[in-house]
């Protein structure tokens, strides 16, 4: 009798894994079909920025590629460049990138057009072009661009193109920009790596075998090989500034309010605490704040969107000459950088200082506990919402070990916390970040709101204006790595849970002497230690950034300290 019971519950058990397998091969091989024509079709699309870049003398080219954005914004408001020239030389330019990196979703085909349409316009002397006419303009995958996908690397998500524009996109293409190339991003945008099974993996423009960062690392690898001036990055937990900081480029990630979140689908959708924003990437601090002193020029966004707070460009404090106090720290007391991160805060510090700012000790408060706080309100449903995603698709192996966390029961998370802390104790700590119930991640929500009024009291008794901290804990990682270091977005999270201004700006590379400071001083403690020294092994050269923070509304002044650290590394 029990071995028939056992021989049935057997035989049940496999016919529904076989159900579940079979048609789970169905639908991936329907997924990799879709796939190849998504290929097919970006294929062409290259073929056509290709043909179109064919049309633009080389001489011409050359000359409009070697200019620095004030010279081409000035080109073309003087009439000295043309619209279609200035994209059909970005088309260029993000082709050859594009080879090397494996950055484009999408060339945008009618940016040709738009540009043509704005050469017409300019032919009438009365015409008076707006602040951003012709300037090419790079757009993350995941910005809703009108007639183009928002896959976030989901093969599911893929021909299904957004019918409106962002209302930042709506605003870019009033103010004259042209919108010429989509850029790749990781799967599910929840990771600081860049695959998908979509369009593949974005590599470094230094090294193949390593990250440019993500999720908006598809732009710090356009930007950073020269195929976009000015790109559209998005960040909820270190988007921005993870990949500006890995590829040595520039790029700010303002309070959620600042800009209008109709209609952009996030990773998660129905997040109420830890939003993301857009944010401008380039190579220099300028060129970001030209592009928001424009968009935040006048009240245009808010009319488009009544949730938006009518706020500004606050040009003096930009331009203020006031003296600043800054807190610092090198280290959150949740995990130690390596040495060359640490190194690149002490050197932007000593910049601060010889331009007259106090510099003053400061750490936030209870940073592993913010941790699990962000992490907890950034999944929302424990990567319930993102874990059904994931088994309806094509499943990049890059992300897999952060997958298998969210599709591990929480109840077992928890139990295995309490065995995994006796030998590796952070991890047994974040084990019990995902939420269990409703209760809990009530709970967490009261957290946050009592952590951000702690945090705004600090700064107010202290009278500090900003924060100086690394970005990450190491150089750019090899591929694997992120999803297995998500404990690294320590430093940037925080800002997310914050809702401060915080930005990325690069001040050293790594030396013969950081990678030997590694090998001494950094201990490989724990498997994430371990993980970090290993793979900062052979980055001599690769660019180390530091970040800047700011609370909500001050972005200019957050701005303003990149731009005073950016000129003492390069003198210009
Ligand atoms: C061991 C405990 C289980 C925890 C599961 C952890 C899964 C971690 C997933 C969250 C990782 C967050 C990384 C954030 C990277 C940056 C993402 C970002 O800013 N995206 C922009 C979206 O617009």
């Amino acid at each position: 009798m029990i071995l028939l019971l056992l021989t049935t519950v057997l035989a049940l058990a496999a016919a529904y894994f076989y159900r579940f397998w079979s048609v789970r091969e169905k639908r991936q091989v329907e997924l990799r079909k879709i796939v190849e024509r998504k290929r097919a079709e970006r294929a062409e699309s290259v073929k056509f920025a290709k043909q179109s870049a064919e049309k633009l003398d080389v001489e011409t080219r050359n000359k409009i590629a070697s200019l620095e954005y004030s010279e081409l914004k000035e080109g073309l408001q003087s009439g000295t460049i043309s619209c279609i020239d200035a994209v059909r030389t970005y088309y260029f330019k993000a082709i050859q990138a594009n080879e090397k990196t494996n950055s484009v979703c999408m060339f945008v085909k009618e940016a040709e057009q738009w540009a043509m349409e704005w050469d017409e316009k300019a032919k009438d002397p009365e015409f008076k072009k707006p602040p951003m006419f012709g300037l090419p303009m790079s757009l993350k995958e995941c910005v809703p661009l009108q007639g183009y996908d928002q896959t976030r690397g989901f093969v599911q998500d893929t021909f299904h193109p957004t019918e409106t524009d962002a209302v930042l996109v709506q605003q870019l293409k009033k103010l004259g920009a042209i919108p010429y190339v989509q850029t790749n991003v990781p799967q599910s945008l929840l990771s600081y790596n860049c695959s998908n099974p979509v369009f593949g993996t974005t590599n470094h423009p230094m090294d193949k075998s390593r990250t440019s960062g993500g999720s908006s690392g598809g732009e710090s690898a356009l930007i950073s090989a020269d195929g976009s001036i000015l790109g559209i990055g998005g960040d909820v937990g270190g988007s921005i500034r993870i990949p500006c900081a890995y590829t040595g480029t520039t790029g700010i990630k303002p309070s959620h309010l600042r800009f209008s979140h109709r209609g952009v689908c996030g990773s998660v959708p129905g997040r109420p605490l830890i939003n993301s924003n857009d944010g401008p990437m380039s190579t220099r601090v300028e060129t970001n704040v030209d592009f928001l002193r424009t968009v935040w020029a006048d009240t245009w966004i808010t009319e488009q969107d009544p949730y938006v707070p009518p706020v500004t460009w606050n040009e003096e404090a930009y331009k203020s000459d006031k003296k600043l106090k800054i807190g610092y720290y090198t280290d959150d007391g949740w995990f130690t950088p390596t040495p060359v991160c640490q190194r690149a805060v002490m050197e932007a510090k000593q910049i601060l200082e010889d331009a007259g700012h106090t510099l003053i000790p400061f750490r936030p408060p209870r940073v592993p506990e913010v941790l699990i706080m962000f992490l907890r309100a950034v999944c929302v449903d424990a990567g319930k919402f993102l874990s059904n995603k994931l088994m309806n698709d094509i499943i990049d192996p890059l992300l897999y070990t952060q997958v298998v966390l969210w599709m591990v029961p929480v109840r077992v998370q928890r139990f295995l916390a309490s065995f995994i802390r006796v030998f590796f104790p952070r991890l047994g700590n974040l084990m019990n970040a995902m939420t269990l119930s409703t209760v809990e991640l009530r709970n967490t929500y009261a957290d946050i709101e009592a952590y951000r009024s702690e945090m705004a009291a600090l700064m107010i008794d202290q009278k500090i204006d900003a924060l100086l901290c690394p970005v990450t804990v190491t150089p750019a990682l090899p591929h694997v790595a992120p999803s297995k270091l998500f404990a690294g977005t320590s430093y940037t999270g925080i800002f997310n849970l914050l809702d401060y201004a915080a930005g990325s700006v690069n001040v050293t590379h790594v030396t013969k002497q950081d990678e030997l400071d590694l090998e001494s001083d950094y201990e490989a403690s724990d498997p994430w230690y371990a993980l970090a020294k290993n793979s900062s092994r052979g980055t001599i050269g690769f660019p180390i950034g530091v970040q800047v923070a700011t609370p909500p509304y001050r972005e200019e002044t957050c701005l303003r300290i990149m731009r005073e650290i950016e000129f003492g590394v390069t003198g210009k």
